[in-house]
C-alpha cells in the first residue's frame, strides 16, 4: 500500500462501484482517481479495465504502484475530466460501461501545507488542483472588490462575504495577501464564531477552491461528456460533498431522466427523449459507522442513472457561474 493509500480514506467507495455495478469486460473511467481507492474497487472484479484521470499530476505519479500491480488493466491520464470525451478518443477507448466521480479535493491535497487549501495550517494561497493557472493569491490579489463579494456569496454561500471583501481589499492595500494563514486570519476578524461552529473562514476558502479550480463548470461538463460516451446501458456514480455540487448532479440527472412533460407548445419531435433512467431518487449517504472512521463522509451524497439508449442532449452554451478569467480581470 502506498502513502497515498493510507492518506485517502475513500468516502461510500463501496456504495459508488457497486451502483457501478462492472462486469467482466467492462471498461470503466475513474474520473477522479485520487488515491486510486475507488479503481481498486472496480478492478476487484476480474477482467474489467480502468481508465483512471485526474488532474493533479502527483495523484496520477502515486498511482504507478496500482499500474504496475494492475498487469495491464488499468491506464492513468493527467487531465481535467471535463475533457474525458477527448481522453476516450486519445486512449482509443470506443466504449464505456461506467463512469464515477468521487469530486472535490482529496486528503492528501487538504493536508498538506504547499497545496494552500487549508486555514489548518500555513502555506502558499495557492489552492490549484493541477498545476497551471492562477492561484488564489492572484484571484485575492486582482479582483475587484464586488466580484469577489459575489464569489464568496455564490460559491462560499457566506452571509458575510461583502464585509469579507471589503476587508481582504482593505488588508491587500496595506500588504501583498500571500498566505493561508493571513486570509484565514482577515476573515476572521469579520465572520465571528461561535465554539463548535466551523472555522470562520470555512466558506472563504471554498469559494476560492471552487474558483480557482473552476469546478462546478468542470462538474457539468464532465456530466454533459458522461452523456455522450457512455454506452447504452452504462452506468454514472457521482459522489459530492456539498449542496452547490450536489444540486448540480441532482438538476443534471432529473432533466434527463424526465419522461414526457415536454413543452406543448412544441412540435413532438422537439422533445428529448430520456438519455438516463435513475437509479435511485434519494441519494446514498454515509452510514454512521463510516461518518465515525471518516468526518468527511458526513455531507457526501450519491446519485446514479443509467444510460438509455437516445441520443445525448444538448446541453446550453453559456454556464450560470462566475467565471475566473472575468474576476481576474478586476475591476
Ligand atoms: C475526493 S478525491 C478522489 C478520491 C478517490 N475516489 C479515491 O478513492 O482515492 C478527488 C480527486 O479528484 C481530482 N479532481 C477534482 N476535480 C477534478 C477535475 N475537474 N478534473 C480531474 N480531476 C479532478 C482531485 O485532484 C482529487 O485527486
Amino acid at each position: 500500500m502506498s502513502t497515498a493509500d493510507q492518506r485517502h480514506i475513500p468516502v461510500l467507495g463501496p456504495e459508488a462501484v457497486e451502483m457501478l455495478a462492472p462486469r467482466d469486460g467492462g471498461t470503466y473511467l475513474d474520473a477522479t482517481f485520487g488515491a486510486g481507492g475507488y479503481t481498486r474497487l472496480i478492478l476487484q472484479t476480474p477482467g474489467t479495465r480502468v481508465l483512471g484521470i485526474d488532474r493533479d499530476s502527483t495523484a496520477i505519479a502515486g498511482g504507478a504502484g496500482l499500474v504496475a500491480e494492475a498487469g495491464g488493466r488499468l491506464t492513468l491520464v493527467e487531465s481535467r475530466f471535463s475533457a474525458i470525451a477527448d481522453v476516450c478518443v486519445s486512449q482509443g477507448l470506443a466504449r464505456i460501461d461506467g463512469i464515477v466521480m468521487d469530486v472535490g479535493v482529496s486528503s492528501m491535497q487538504l493536508d498538506s501545507a504547499a497545496r494552500g487549501f487549508s486555514f489548518r495550517f500555513d502555506g502558499p494561497l495557492d489552492m490549484r488542483m493541477g498545476g497551471a493557472g492562477p492561484t488564489a493569491a492572484d484571484i485575492v490579489a486582482h479582483a475587484a472588490e464586488r466580484d469577489l463579494a459575489d464569489v464568496i456569496y455564490i460559491f462560499g454561500e457566506e452571509r458575510h462575504s461583502r464585509g469579507v471583501a471589503r476587508a481582504i481589499v482593505a488588508a491587500r492595500k496595506e500588504q501583498p495577501i500571500t498566505t493561508t494563514r493571513q486570509l484565514a486570519d482577515i476573515v476572521a476578524r469579520v465572520v465571528r464564531s461561535k465554539p463548535g461552529d466551523i472555522h470562520p473562514a470555512t466558506r472563504t476558502f471554498q469559494a476560492l477552491r471552487i474558483l480557482v479550480n473552476e469546478e462546478l463548470d468542470e462538474l457539468e461538463q464532465a456530466l454533459s461528456a458522461a452523456e455522450r460516451i457512455l454506452a447504452p446501458g452504462g452506468r454514472l456514480a457521482v459522489v459530492s460533498f456539498h449542496s452547490l455540487e450536489d444540486r448540480i448532479v441532482k438538476t443534471f440527472l432529473a432533466e434527463r431522466s424526465k419522461t414526457g412533460g415536454g413543452s406543448r407548445h412544441l412540435p413532438e419531435i422537439a422533445q428529448e427523449t430520456p438519455s438516463f433512467h435513475l437509479l435511485n431518487r434519494k441519494p446514498v449517504v454515509a452510514a454512521e459507522t463510516e461518518i465515525e472512521a471518516n468526518p468527511r463522509a458526513r455531507s457526501a451524497k450519491l446519485r446514479g442513472a443509467e444510460r438509455t439508449a437516445a441520443p445525448a442532449h444538448v446541453p446550453p452554451s453559456s454556464s450560470p457561474w462566475p467565471r475566473l478569467a472575468d474576476v481576474l480581470r478586476g475591476g
